[in-house]
């Protein structure tokens, strides 16, 4: 009997085709249970001895990532094997076998579990991802003390595709890529490691399907496409052979995308501009340079700040920046001031709580009552300046006030280094985020004062929308395409023009295809994106024309509604 076609759907999480037979990775049951024991002692001994075996097995790991994946993805094991090393963690599970005469399992999951429960409610993507790197780490402990052995996945030696419930970090990197054709996981999203490593590894993978288990056997026939985020259970000859097809396509795209590595982005008729990089770390600079970013548009500096238990030092984020603009060559570094609040807490600053953190105590507001945090930030930034072309970025700026003040204590801070002899780049532009509408409404003013603009659209749409871009119910209203939006950035673009600033735009909405005709015909300078999309942007951008392009934004310019706009870019190119 012929098996039955199923189309599961989730989220596209690293691009490209894939098919091949289904290789099951079942988690293991590790069950814990609470037991009373007589000798503490020899309990925490034979605890800390699992500790010392986790460690060596991740030391094994992180060598080997650091051959097949490179330093930057091998990182996270070296935090893995700190966490083990983290007396945050081991001392109160020791204590707790030792005040309770407990077995060392159940101490371990206790308190692990109240680390990955907060962990997991702060309203913040990285941080969640925080939380699975303690549970990887954890599982990995008590399999030791249960004597279970966990499922290596670096075992596989055939061609597969692997599903599972969810890889962990460390499953990921132990993926022989030989064999690993792809993987589809019923948890995670984009910003998982295990998506980020699929990335790295150029293998398609669809993650966050929910029901990939509960509908696929081991050694089924399985196609991933990472592209439109599908996985398609037994297919028919037919759809074989059209993914056959695609693939081909897709790898002949690549080859093309690949020789724009180092070429600049001019379109038909000749009109340049620049495609630069969002960025979180500067581990992340190696994919900047890979996929042929001009330059880095927005570093998020909030990860300096995160998953730690205090603010970084000085030293600490100078180092990070140096790096940064040492490796990028010269080529310009945006840097974005301290954007806390929001999704993004710091539950060490104790701020209290608030009923609407979005339009909150959060970025140049907290930044500006807490001068010492945003003062040692700017000492960093001053200091690491003479190592590249560094431009500084104030996000969140309501009011004119609000820059004056934010550029007044950034000069204040270059004269005192200036008066101890610290060398500073002279020609350090300063400019703003335009994410909130008072800002771009006003632009013409801004332009006077500012160096540059660059459109932070994740917020300019949910402030201008009055839409929360947390909440799934209202997310139809993000409308990047929406008239009113678009008029925003035409108004800020012009506004900077006519002062003979640059403008860039730093929001999801620079590196989407629909959008980039429409941004070329309103005159964006700077593009800057996730890394991946570098390469296809230019690809893009290379086959519009200037003029084409402008005459497409005036129209949308004047239309109704998103839907409009999308249909006329979609019949014009
Ligand atoms: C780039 C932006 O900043 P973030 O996504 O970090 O808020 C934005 O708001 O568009
Ligand atoms: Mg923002």
């Amino acid at each position: 009997m012929e098996k039955r076609t199923i189309v599961i759907e989730g989220i596209a999480a690293s691009s490209g085709f894939a098919s091949g037979k289904v290789f099951r990775l079942e988690a293991v049951e590790l069950n814990v249970e609470r037991r009373n024991i007589t000798d503490s002692q020899s309990e925490v001994m034979r605890f800390e001895k699992a500790v010392e075996t986790a460690k060596k097995e991740l030391t094994i790991i992180k060598e080997h990532a650091q051959r097949e994946l490179g330093d930057d993805k091998a990182a996270i094991f070296a935090a893995h094997i700190l966490v083990l090393s983290d007396p945050e963690l081991l001392n109160p599970i020791k204590d707790r076998i030792i005040s309770e005469t407990i077995n060392a399992e159940f101490a371990l999951h206790d308190v692990s579990q109240m680390f990955i429960t907060m962990f997991e409610q702060m309203e913040n993507e990285y941080m969640k991802e925080r939380a699975a790197d303690i549970r990887d780490v954890v599982q990995r402990v008590l399999s030791h003390l249960l004597g279970v052995e966990i499922t290596n996945p670096s075992q596989i030696n055939e061609e597969v595709i692997i599903v599972a419930e969810d890889l962990t970090p460390s499953d990921t990197a132990q993926l022989n890529r030989n064999f690993v054709k792809g993987f589809v996981t019923d948890i995670g999203g984009r910003t998982s490691h295990s998506a980020i490593m699929a990335r790295s590894m150029e293998i398609p993978a669809v993650v966050g399907t929910k029901e990939i288990m509960a509908n696929v056997l081991h050694g089924e026939f399985l196609i991933i496409d990472g592209i439109e985020g599908k996985a398609i259970i037994n297919p028919d000859q037919e759809t074989i052979n059209e993914y056959e097809n695609k693939k081909r396509q897709f790898e002949l795209q690549k080859v093309e995308w690949a020789k724009l590595v180092n070429e600049k982005t001019v379109s038909k008729d000749g009109h340049h501009v620049e495609l630069a990089a969002n960025i979180g770390t500067p581990a992340d600079v190696r994919g900047v340079l890979e996929n042929g970013a001009e330059g880095v548009g927005l570093y998020r500096t909030e990860f300096l700040y995160m998953g730690r238990t205090d603010l970084p030092t000085e030293d600490e984020q100078y180092e990070a920046y140096k790096t940064v603009l040492e490796k990028m060559e010269g080529k310009p570094v945006v840097v974005r001031t301290l954007d806390i609040g929001g999704d993004k807490e710091l539950p060490y600053l104790k701020l209290p709580h608030e009923l609407n953190p979005f339009l909150g105590f959060r970025a140049i507001r907290l930044c500006l009552e807490k001068t010492e945090i945003f003062r040692t930030q700017l000492r960093a930034l001053l200091r690491a300046s003479k190592y590249g072309n560094l431009k500084i970025m104030f996000p969140m700026i309501a009011t004119l006030d609000e820059f004056r003040e934010a550029k007044a204590v950034l000069l204040d801070e270059k004269k005192k280094l200036l008066a101890e002899g610290t060398e500073v780049l002279e020609t350090i532009e300063i400019g703003i985020m335009v994410e909130i509408p008072s800002t771009a409404i006003i632009s013409d003013v801004f332009a006077k004062e500012v160096d540059f603009f660059s459109i932070g659209t994740n917020d300019l749409i949910q402030y201008t929308m009055a839409a929360d871009r947390m909440n799934e119910k209202v997310s139809y209203l993000y409308q990047p395409y929406n008239p009113a939006i678009l008029r925003l950035i035409n108004m800020v673009i012009k506004a900077a023009h006519n002062e003979g600033k640059w403008v860039g735009m730093c929001g999801e909405m620079a590196g989407d295809e629909i959008a980039i005709p429409l941004l070329l015909g309103l005159g964006l300078d700077e593009f800057s994106m996730s890394a991946t999309s570098i390469l296809p942007s230019r690809s893009q951008l290379t086959q519009l024309t200037k003029s084409e392009a402008s005459q497409l934004a005036q129209k949308a310019l004047a239309m109704g509604t998103a839907e409009e706009v999308v249909a006329l870019v979609k019949e014009m190119f």
